[in-house]
């Protein structure tokens, strides 16, 4: 995906298996977000793009929206429409897919709202989002996004606006509804922890690209890119003060624009030598993964040692 002739998101391939948790982790620009809305063929204005997004086998994304794939925006406000009552959009997003009655969608709904833990649900379905408060709001969507069984839920950064406590409940409400309609879920984050607890495979994104994809426990085990190697070592310690930087990883990620010929981390890599100031790595097969970087071999184990 490119802007004015300006690549964001590039040579990214990968795939969702049915039923799994694919994470997207990585920093703020790394692309993440216009990933999981190519996800769903919903392409900025002014974006050109190339490359294909297939859904078993079908490219018609736009057929498949609300049906078979749908989303958890960051901000619930922007899914759901203020001038209807919720019970009534999710009722509508019944009937935009089965040939129900009016009255049966509206059970649906309220069943929906039910299951994500909305009390009072039937009462609840005849309020306004703006009555809703922010956690509630956010499983409102959930429940908006899981309410025609789709095969792949994508939530962007679902729980970004929430607090700490509704960030775990809106998470377990997200986790409960996906393995109920058996979905496939993309799980876009700045939260390792949260690719940690919740994710089977995780896709490492840094200016753009996939720096490392691979099954969660082993890829955050035992990283082999330096970029990972890097968040990993910034998270915060249970003990330790709050951080909001990410000490292992001086400097920021680079502008859109703004790279060079060689490996887009090279200028913050501990590890960078010669091939990785001229040349892009290409993501490579290693240790049951896929990883971009020259050094891969050579990322320390522990990843202590990389501070
Ligand atoms: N509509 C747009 N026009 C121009 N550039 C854009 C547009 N949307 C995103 N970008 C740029 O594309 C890059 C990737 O954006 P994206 O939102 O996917 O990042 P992200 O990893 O999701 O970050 P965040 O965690 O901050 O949401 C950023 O550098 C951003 O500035």
């Amino acid at each position: 995906m490119s802007f004015d002739g300006v690549d964001v998101v590039r040579g990214l391939s990968f795939d969702v298996r049915p039923g799994e948790v694919l994470g997207i982790v990585g920093e703020s620009g790394a692309g993440k977000s216009l990933t999981a809305r190519a996800l769903l063929g919903m392409v900025p204005r002014g974006a050109a793009t190339s490359g294909t997004v297939l859904l078993r086998g079908s490219a018609d994304l736009a057929a498949e929206r609300g049906r078979r794939i749908s989303l958890v925006p960051q901000d619930a406000l922007s899914a759901l429409s203020p001038v209807h009552p919720v019970g009534d959009q999710l009722a509508a997003a019944v009937r935009s897919v089965r040939r129900v009655s009016r009255r049966e969608a509206a059970a649906r709904a309220v069943a929906a709202l039910d299951r994500v833990g909305i009390p009072d649900a039937a009462r609840r379905a005849r309020a306004y989002p703006h009555e809703y408060s922010g956690g509630m709001r956010q499983r409102a969507v959930i429940a908006m996004a899981t309410v025609n069984e789709p095969d792949v839920v994508v939530a962007d950064e679902p729980t970004t606006a929430l607090d700490e406590e509704r960030r775990e409940q809106v998470l377990r409400v997200l986790a409960e509804q996906r393995e109920a309609v058996g979905a496939a879920l993309v799980l876009v984050t700045h939260d390792l922890d949260v690719v940690r607890r919740h994710a089977d495979r995780v896709l490492v994104m840094y200016a753009g690209r996939a720096a490392e994809l691979g099954p969660a426990g082993q890829v955050l085990a035992r990283p082999r890119a330096p970029y990972t190697a890097g968040l990993l070592a910034s998270l915060p310690r249970p003990d330790g003060p709050p951080r909001r930087r990410l000490p292992a990883l001086p400097g920021s990620p680079p502008a859109p624009g703004a790279l060079g010929a060689g490996c887009a981390f090279a200028p913050r890599c501990p590890l960078a030598a010669d091939p990785c100031r001229t040349r892009e790595p290409e993501p490579q097969p290693l240790d049951g993964r896929l990883v971009a970087c020259h050094r891969a071999a050579d990322v320390p184990d522990p990843i202590r040692e990389f501070l």
